[in-house]
């Protein structure tokens, strides 16, 4: 598969890389200011600067997304007359990008999360109803290959999948830094404290990875009656209100995903 990314950054980045590993693309080419050229490599600074005639099977757009319909703008008849556009720009619809390639092109949106970098990563996938189902068939392949990836059938869930998914990873982060952090604060060294929060989260996300996995239940196999993990719990739930504050955090995330696909 003959491959043009436009933007090649952190998740620009991790999906060309673990492609070219998984096998699943023979040719790449990369556009990115921030790249030395380096067209020997298929590397160019500028989407002027690839071969106009050059056709691609899947071009994928990876830059911010204030900048992805100008990004899209010079991409020749030859570049994306047998492509399928994959963006992965937060908010930016389907049919801004489709006007964007005049209409040239099918269109996919994705919204990866980092954790595509170690093949462990959860993708939400929307085109339209018209979009071919063997060209479906290929986009899946891609993105099962760095981890799982689901379709939605109306394009708003994507707002939700951003919300939840798509920035999900910063908020096990942020719990994790919170968690060292009090562990250093109750006299543990950092590094060992750095290292409890790490392997704690990877065991935890492991058990709730089981087949049929419950959260709840899982949660209640650590609580026992009058224990430590209850009296943690209760802070968390009684006084924290994390459920309240969950909900009202996913949904700025939200609010925030539709304001971008409004301004877009
Ligand atoms: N980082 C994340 O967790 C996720 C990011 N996204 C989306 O991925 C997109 C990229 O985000 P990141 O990779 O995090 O940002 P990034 O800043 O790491 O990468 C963006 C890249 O685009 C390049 N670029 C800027 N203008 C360009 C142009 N006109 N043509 C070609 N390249 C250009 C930049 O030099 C940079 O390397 C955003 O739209 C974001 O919404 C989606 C899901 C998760
Ligand atoms: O924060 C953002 O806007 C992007 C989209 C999801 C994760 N990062």
């Amino acid at each position: 598969m003959n491959v043009l990314f436009i933007g090649y950054g952190r998740m620009g980045g991790a999906l060309g890389n673990a492609w070219l590993q998984a096998g699943l693309v023979n040719h790449l080419s990369i556009v990115d200011p921030g790249l030395t050229a380096d067209a020997e490599q298929g590397r160019y600074i500028r989407l002027e600067d690839v071969p106009q005639h050059r056709a691609f099977d899947l071009i994928v757009l990876a830059v911010k997304p204030a900048y992805a319909t100008a990004a899209l703008a010079g991409l020749t008849d030859h570049q994306c007359q047998q492509a399928t556009v994959v963006s992965v720009a937060a908010g930016v619809t389907e049919r801004t990008l489709s006007n964007a390639v005049g209409q040239r092109c099918p269109v996919v949106r994705a919204m990866p999360n980092t954790p595509v970098l170690v093949g462990a990563g959860c993708t939400g996938l929307y085109a339209t109803e018209h979009f071919d189902a063997s060209r479906q068939a290929v986009i899946s392949r891609l993105f099962e290959a760095v981890g799982a990836a689901y379709w939605v059938s109306e394009e708003q869930q994507l707002d939700a999948v951003t919300a939840i998914s798509g920035s999900g990873p910063a908020y096990y982060h942020l719990f994790s830094e919170a968690l060292a952090e009090a562990g250093i604060k109750l006299g543990l060294d950092p590094e060992l404290a750095r290292s409890l929060a790490a392997q704690t989260a990877f065991g935890a996300a492991t058990l709730q990875h089981q087949p049929h996995a419950n959260f709840t239940d899982l949660r209640v196999a650590v609580t026992s009656p009058n224990g430590t993990t209850a009296a943690a719990i209760d802070v968390f739930e009684t006084q924290g209100q994390l459920r309240a504050l969950v909900e009202a955090a996913t949904g700025a995330a939200h609010r925030r995903s539709v304001e971008l696909s409004n301004e877009s």
